[in-house]
């Protein structure tokens, strides 16, 4: 979003560390999120995808700390925000930091705005509590924040309820809440998922603005690489609780080498284009709990090799910020070289059509 691509040799934000999160289930440890590493800087935006069940929202969540311990464990690594491990943090002390340094937005806003309170309240409250401001000043921050998510009657609407908006309206309101105590770091997870399309353009473009204003990080999680294209730096591909892939968002569209990246990106509804039949990829995200010893994508995979069913393929450095994992990448690269994939590469012209 921003040109924040030559802050690379800054401190990280945020820094996810060979995180693993797993939960303790009566059927065994499920390795949700099974050493996965990113770094996200001021004012960038980085992408996280893949499909439902790749760890995505559990690592978020992770990030708060908001999954419930028992059955979440954190089972390795660590999670620095502005070089502090908030794993190790006790409970108060996370909540400093959660809604006010870090905020998240959810997919769906009706879980996370309270129905009996106004939405106006709602935001005087979350800054009543993290930055001590009075009664009315939090008042005047919450409209302050209605208008610059461009509801319209700002004071109108701060005295309304959430069931008296819009999906569109009370999405914007959750933004709004996130960014009240203007955190460094924003995790939007699956944003504007359940909006048509022409709302999810103008939230997509409402976020690229408040981060030009506001200068926070943005971690975009979604399963939608039209999104990734409009919004994101670099972008990091999950599978099966692991990194599969992660480049600069140009290098992502322009060289994908792993397999499960082409496959989605050959799955995209508005980039297959043609009006032709969708190609869908072949099977499931296998569940965590049933992984076998080689690599997880290896059973959906046309690359697969006997070593790929054997040992799982490590991360490698491929380029400038691209690594990946995956033992046939130089095969997948000389294909998608020779066969470009079925759309514009570019991510402008990709996410416009989007
Ligand atoms: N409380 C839980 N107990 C056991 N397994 C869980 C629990 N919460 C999540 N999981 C498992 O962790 C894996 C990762 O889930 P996660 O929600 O992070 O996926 P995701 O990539 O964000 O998918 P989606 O896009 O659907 O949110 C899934 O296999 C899920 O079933």
């Amino acid at each position: 979003m921003t040109a924040s691509r030559d802050l690379r040799d800054d401190p990280p934000l945020l820094e996810i560390d060979e995180l693993r999160t797993h939960f303790d289930t009566l059927a065994g440890t499920v390795r949700s999120v099974d050493g996965v590493s990113y770094r996200l800087n001021a004012g960038e935006t980085l992408g996280i995808v893949g499909e439902s069940g790749c760890g995505k929202s559990v690592t978020a969540l992770s990030i708060l700390r908001l999954l419930p311990s028992p059955p979440a464990r954190f089972a390795g690594g660590a999670i620095r925000f502005r070089g502090i491990d908030l794993l190790s943090l006790s409970e108060r002390e996370m909540r400093d930091i959660r809604g006010n340094r870090i905020s998240m937005i959810f997919q769906e806003p009706m879980t996370s705005l309270n129905p009996v309170l106004t939405v106006g309240r709602q935001i005087a409250e979350t800054v009543m509590l993290h930055q001590g401001l009075g009664r009315r000043a939090a008042w005047a921050r919450a409209v302050e924040m209605l208008r610059l998510v461009q509801i319209a009657e700002p004071d109108r609407r701060a005295a309304e309820y959430p069931h008296q908006m819009s999906g569109g309206m009370r999405q914007r309101v959750m933004i709004a809440l996130a960014l009240a105590c203007h955190p460094d770091v924003l995790i939007a997870d699956e944003p504007t998922t359940a909006l048509d399309v022409t709302i999810q353009a103008q939230i997509l473009d409402l976020l690229r603005d408040l981060q030009a204003r506001l200068g926070m990080g943005i971690i975009m999680i979604t399963h939608d690489l039209g999104v990734v294209a409009e919004c994101c730096d670099r972008v990091v591909v999950m599978y099966a609780g692991r990194k599969v892939e992660e480049a600069p968002v140009e290098d992502l569209f322009d060289r994908p080498l792993h397999p499960y990246t082409r496959a989605l990106m050959a799955s995209m509804p508005s980039m297959a284009g043609g009006g032709s039949r969708l190609p869908e990829i072949p099977g499931m995200v296998p569940a965590p709990q049933d992984l076998g010893a080689g690599c997880a994508f290896a059973p959906r995979c046309a690359f697969t090799t006997e070593r790929c069913r054997r040992e799982p393929p490590p991360l490698t450095a491929v380029g400038a910020g691209h690594a990946v994992a995956c033992f046939e990448a130089e095969r997948v690269g000389c294909i998608t070289a020779a066969f470009p994939l079925p759309f514009q590469t570019s991510p402008s012209q990709a996410g416009a059509s989007a």
